[in-house]
């Protein structure tokens, strides 16, 4: 990003003017959130338009930034709503005003409660079929998942729906006629469901409906903060700037080289081309969290000659190491080099983490939930969705494991609040034998006749698959939202950071080390997965650890500003 026109700021303890649009650009631990939350404290205390109702709208990207923001605010946030975007558009336009949109879509009004992922169902995918005739897409579980992947997107100002794949340059395994998609979203509205993405197109549609909904909110929060910016998509950014056209001051913040969301519909140019009306660009230099080590990697990542981080307090800590082996090795490992301290384990993908967490050490490629939700029909469902409840449960989020066991139950005849709870509670009694058995013991013996739950598992296929799949294969691939535990991906690490970090780079049938390795020999922050390894290494504080599977002597040798130790006890 072009910074000849910013003004630097000498650190994230300057005060800014309150009353302009701001954008701030600073690298990994420059002290963006700190910045955010004295900013807001100052808007506090100078500005006359705070007040108990009019307030500021602090705007994040994950649960997880959220949380860490309303630690981090205290008192102040009486004064603040704190929210990711799709809570404050859901909260502010879409639950109170989507009546206007009465006339142009059919809604369950009484059943609509809230945004989630939509898995359709076979009832909505038969009325689909039947409205749109085409009753030739007959095979239902490869249809939703194909359904699933429909996303809206801002082209050339139009909201229109597509498809991921295509998006991601990938084209649909099946041929959807294009003037249909609109009709499976209404069939999704009529029955009550929102998907995330929804709140966003329907967002625009009511405020383009009724523009005065922009002044209430303009009334109500009369400045809106956007933390990590660079993750934002076009439909994000146009509400924002609309509601930036008068009285809202609008300030953003962000780091380029962190944005990892591109699979989302996030666009990196949304930050570093957003602009607004007198709106003042600051930058942070300078890195507060990571050792003079650590910070040489990150610069030899980024590879910008103008933008260059240093540690002002000068922190010094060891070289990072890379530890050649297995990934539990390597774990093992790293848990004596840092003494047993806390140690926070990230990977690309869930499942890699999950899998030293578990105890796994074989790695699979099994699209497990595709197996589950696509393939078994309700009861596949029903059983991922209280393997998932269950999973919940021991991670402390009882609102989510809720969820997923009501989801589990929902065909069944008067499965209420209390069966909820009740059944939680006595399958969560179990877990500790649970986790052991295999998913046919546990259907047949803990799910299967009780609350009228039928069909037993006995023969063909779905008795070969769960009889060699274990409780823990399983929960290895399920995605806990807003997970903060010690074994994460590293999209739910970013914001965060962490004295000790692992990085798993991913164990393949075919490791190629070239390609694995091309974040550290050749980094490229044109390249998406490279900005995630980056996010991932920057969340260090002291000590960093990369687990690869092997390493040639010529990647040896170019690889030193690291410690080289070979972990893996050779047989
Ligand atoms: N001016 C400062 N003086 C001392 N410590 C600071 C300062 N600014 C930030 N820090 C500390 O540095 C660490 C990183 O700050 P912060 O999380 O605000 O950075 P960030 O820019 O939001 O990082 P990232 O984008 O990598 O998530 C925190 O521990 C914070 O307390």
């Amino acid at each position: 990003m072009d910074l000849s026109v910013a003004k630097k700021l000498k650190d994230s303890d300057e005060r800014i003017n309150i009353s302009n649009h701001f954008k701030i650009v600073a690298g990994p631990g420059a002290g963006k959130t700190r910045f955010l939350i004295n900013h807001i404290n100052h808007i506090i205390e100078k500005s006359d338009k705070i007040s108990d109702i009019r307030k500021i709208a602090c705007i994040t990207y994950t649960n997880v930034g959220v949380e860490t923001i309303i630690s981090r605010l205290g008192k102040s946030i009486d004064y603040v709503d704190v929210t990711t975007i799709h809570s404050f558009l859901y909260l502010n336009i879409v639950n109170p005003y989507l009546w206007v949109l009465e006339d142009d879509y059919k809604f369950d009004f009484i059943n609509i409660d809230g945004h989630d992922d939509i898995v359709p169902t076979f009832s909505i995918m038969n009325e689909w079929k039947r409205r749109t005739r085409q009753y030739a897409l007959n095979d239902n579980n490869k249809l939703a998942k194909e359904l699933s992947k429909l996303h809206w997107y801002l082209d050339d100002g139009e909201l229109i729906l597509r498809f991921k794949e295509i998006w991601e340059g990938k084209v649909g395994s099946y041929n959807i006629k294009k003037d249909s998609y609109l009709e499976y979203k209404k069939i999704c509205w009529e029955k009550g469901l929102l998907s995330h993405d929804d709140v966003l197109f329907l967002s625009i549609k009511i405020i383009e409906k009724s523009p005065r909904i922009l002044e209430i909110i303009r009334g109500k929060f009369p400045y809106v903060l956007v933390d990590e910016f660079q993750d934002t998509n076009p439909i994000q950014t146009k509400v924002l700037k609309l509601i930036a056209e008068k009285e809202t001051i609008v300030g953003v913040i962000g780091d380029e080289c962190q944005s990892i969301y591109k699979f989302q519909g996030a666009d990196v140019t949304q930050f570093t081309e957003f602009d607004l009306p007198e709106l003042k660009t600051y930058y942070i230099e300078d890195n507060h969290r990571s050792t003079q080590e650590i910070i040489g990697i990150l610069n030899y990542m980024r590879n910008d000659k103008n933008f260059h981080q240093e540690s002002p307090e000068n922190k010094h800590g060891h070289k990072p190491t890379i530890l050649i082996g297995g990934f539990i090795d390597s774990y093992n490992e790293a848990i004596k080099l840092c003494n047993k301290d806390e140690l926070y384990t990230l990977s690309f993908k869930n499942e890699l983490c999950n899998m030293i967490q578990y105890g796994i050490d074989n790695y699979f490629s099994e699209n497990i939930f595709d197996e589950f939700i696509f393939s078994d029909g309700d009861r596949g469902k029903m059983i991922f969705y209280i393997i998932h409840s269950l999973e919940c449960c021991k991670q402390d989020k009882f609102k989510d494991a809720i969820k997923y066991m009501k989801k589990a139950y929902r065909k069944i005849k008067d499965f209420d609040d209390k069966a909820t709870l009740e059944n939680l509670k006595r399958l969560y009694n179990l877990y500790s034998r649970i986790q052991q058995i295999n998913i046919k013991e546990l259907y047949n013996n803990y799910i299967f006749g009780f609350y009228g739950v039928k069909a037993k598992v006995t023969s063909g296929k779905a008795n070969n698959y769960y009889k060699n799949l274990t409780y823990n294969k399983v929960a290895c691939v399920i995605t806990i939202a807003d997970d903060d535990g010690k074994f994460r991906t590293i999209h739910k690490a970013k914001g965060d950071e962490f004295k000790n970090v692992l990085l798993l780079l991913e164990p393949k049938e075919q490791y190629n080390e070239e390609t694995e390795l091309s974040f550290l020999l050749n980094p490229d922050m044109g390249n998406e997965s490279h900005r995630v390894y980056y996010v991932a290494l920057s969340r260090t504080m002291e000590n960093l650890y990369i687990s690869i599977p092997q390493l040639s002597d010529e990647n040896r040798r170019k690889l030193n500003n690291f410690e080289i130790r070979e972990v893996r006890t050779k047989s």
